[in-house]
């Protein structure tokens, strides 16, 4: 491609420099300028892309993409834009060969619930004969082919490549999550949506964002793109009080498909019921009444269900095979997911749960379990929303007996300042263990965990790294508990370790050794 074939593509560009200038690639890191490669200057949060702009050249840069008009003496092509995030965008659908033109798109947006219905709708188009790619926090499908996720939403440059080998693969849809900070940044600038999914709006990324009013305006973005196109429905929560915002905003475009439990709604769950291995409920929708099995558990679960079915819907599936393809749902990578044998004593579920409301939620639905207690072992990532801490804190508490407060990913942020900002949301910190090594604090709870208990332990995930002072160390929680469960218990004593506990227990409760435990927390007793 020569420099000529992207103008056409970009907002209102001014150009110098030779047009016949030939491009193969696209860069907005200077560390990867080099010949035939335009550089675009992004202004970032920590740095400024036109900062580097020397940099590119001197590495051989083929064209500058920037803000600013070229200096007199410019010795490369030069395009100056507006906005060079949406020129990134626009430039690398045009590299690729707009791949986006070739697929379905339907997009995930929320705080919490994204990568669980994006996976969902992944799962549900693939079945429908629709082959799918995927854009998530966990993995990028290229129609059958993995590779790793760097980003929720990567960068518009990434997308599009992305996007283009799906259709290699003979993708025809692709199912995005669509993160807060990706629409905020243009990353998904120009994707036709043929759906969009809102599932909730809780406190999260105030960092970023300042407000819930700013982060709330960053997902209404994603709506905004389909009320501008021809064609596109919006599948709403409505039981979120934003979801019902967003609901009055755009419900004259005629688009919106409402969905929750709430009468009147376009998709609507009743008569929800689930235990270990799945759930049930009946799915009022298109004027019938549809049976839904799956095996992913807990109210917010039955919410990611009915976007998933509801997109997949509006994507041009049949509503009852796409029902039936729920119950073979995979599990989604650390979301809600059992480590332990069902027929265990004791039961232990990793889950991504590192908001205020998706603890509460995480709870909530372990709690319907009917465990004998519920332990928590959580703690808060670093180098993010600071204001989170407590409340995530508080969240545990109330909905578990025991919390054991550790490390989640401190990133540059000191262990102990961080467990700190989240103990002061407990109401009763004695009644806790904080421990800064998350190893130590599994084995805590592991080792403390009797018949019928359920241990959560939240935060992390599908992560398969701690992330302490820039250096990523391995760590997977469900790695970490298949360990300790061997050391502690041995995988054939784990039965005996069960009655020894049992039996400990109902010393404990005789009131004569009921002194034992004087001074240790409950925990310990
Ligand atoms: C906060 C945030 O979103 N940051 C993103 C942003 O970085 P930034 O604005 O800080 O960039 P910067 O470091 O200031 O640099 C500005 C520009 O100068 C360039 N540069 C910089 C140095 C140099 O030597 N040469 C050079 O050219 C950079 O490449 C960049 O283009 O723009 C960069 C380029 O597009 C992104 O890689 C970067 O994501 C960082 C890695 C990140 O951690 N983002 C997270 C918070 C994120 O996006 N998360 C969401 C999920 C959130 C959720 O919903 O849970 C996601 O979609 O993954
Ligand atoms: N619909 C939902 N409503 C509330 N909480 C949810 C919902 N779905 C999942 N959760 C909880 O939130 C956690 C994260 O879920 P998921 O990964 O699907 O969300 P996400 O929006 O992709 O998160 P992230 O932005 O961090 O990638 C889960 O582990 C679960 O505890
Ligand atoms: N996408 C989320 C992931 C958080 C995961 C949690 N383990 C943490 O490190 O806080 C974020 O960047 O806020
Ligand atoms: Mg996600």
């Amino acid at each position: 491609m020569i420099l000529r074939d992207l103008i056409p593509h970009l907002d209102n560009p001014v150009v110098s420099g030779s047009l016949d200038t030939p491009i193969t690639g696209l860069t907005y890191d200077s560390r990867k300028a080099g010949p035939g490669i335009a550089f675009v200057a992004l202004r970032g949060r920590t740095a400024d892309g036109h900062e580097y702009i020397p940099t590119a050249i001197q590495a051989g840069a083929a064209a500058i993409i920037s803000e600013q008009a070229p200096p007199d003496d410019a010795k490369v092509p030069w395009v100056h834009v507006k906005f060079t995030r949406i020129a990134l965008a626009q430039a690398a659908a045009a590299l690729y060969g707009f791949p986006a033109e070739k697929l379905s798109i339907g997009a995930v947006t929320g705080t919490n619930g994204k990568t669980t219905s994006a996976f969902l709708l992944h799962h549900l188009l693939n079945q429908g004969q629709k082959r799918c790619g995927l854009l998530s926090t966990v993995v990028y499908d290229l129609g059958g082919q993995q590779v790793p996720s760097t980003h929720t939403t990567p960068e518009s440059l990434e997308i599009q490549h992305l996007l283009s080998q799906m259709v290699d693969n003979g993708c025809r849809a692709v199912s995005m999550e669509a993160s807060s900070h990706a629409l905020d940044q243009e990353r998904m600038h120009g994707l036709p949506i043929a759906a969009g999914i809102f599932t909730n709006l809780t406190q999260d990324h105030l960092d970023y964002h300042g407000t819930m009013e700013a982060y709330y305006a960053a997902k209404v973005r994603l709506f905004e793109t389909i009320a501008h196109q021809s064609k596109g429905s919006m599948i709403i929560n409505a039981d979120d009080a934003w979801g019902r915002k967003l609901i009055t905003r755009y419900e004259s475009t005629g688009r919106v498909v409402r969905y929750g439990y709430g009468v009147g709604y376009d998709f609507r769950a009743v008569n929800v019921r689930f235990d270990l291995t799945g759930t049930t409920f009946e799915l009022e929708a298109i004027g019938r009444t549809f049976l839904v099995r799956t095996p992913l558990i807990g109210d917010f679960n039955v919410y990611n269900s009915l976007g998933a079915l509801a997109a997949a819907h509006a994507m041009g599936l049949n509503l009852r095979e796409t029902v039936s393809h729920l119950k073979n749902a995979p599990q989604v990578p650390g979301r809600l997911e059992r480590v332990t044998e069902a027929t265990s004593k004791f039961q232990v579920f990793v889950d991504y749960a590192h908001t205020p409301d998706a603890i509460e939620n995480a709870l909530k639905t372990v709690r319907a379990l009917r465990p004998r207690r519920i332990i928590i072992v959580f703690g808060c990532g670093g180098g993010r929303d600071r204001t989170k801490r407590p409340l995530m804190a508080a969240a545990a508490e109330a909905g578990s007996d025991i919390c054991v407060l550790t490390s989640d990913n401190p990133r540059q942020d000191d262990p102990q300042v961080i467990i700190a900002d989240a103990v002061k949301g407990f109401a009763r910190p004695k009644n806790h263990v904080t421990i800064v090594d998350r190893r130590e604090a599994i084995k805590i709870a592991l080792e403390n965990a009797r018949a019928g208990d359920i241990i959560l332990v939240a935060g992390k995930g599908h992560e398969d790294y701690q992330e302490i002072q820039g250096k990523k160390y391995p760590f997977d929680d469900r790695r970490v508990v298949r360990q300790l469960m061997t050391q502690i218990h041995g995988a054939r004593d784990a039965e005996r370790a069960e009655r020894e506990r049992e039996r400990e227990a109902e010393r404990d409760q005789d009131p004569r050794n009921r002194d034992a435990g004087r001074g240790r927390p409950p925990f310990y007793r």
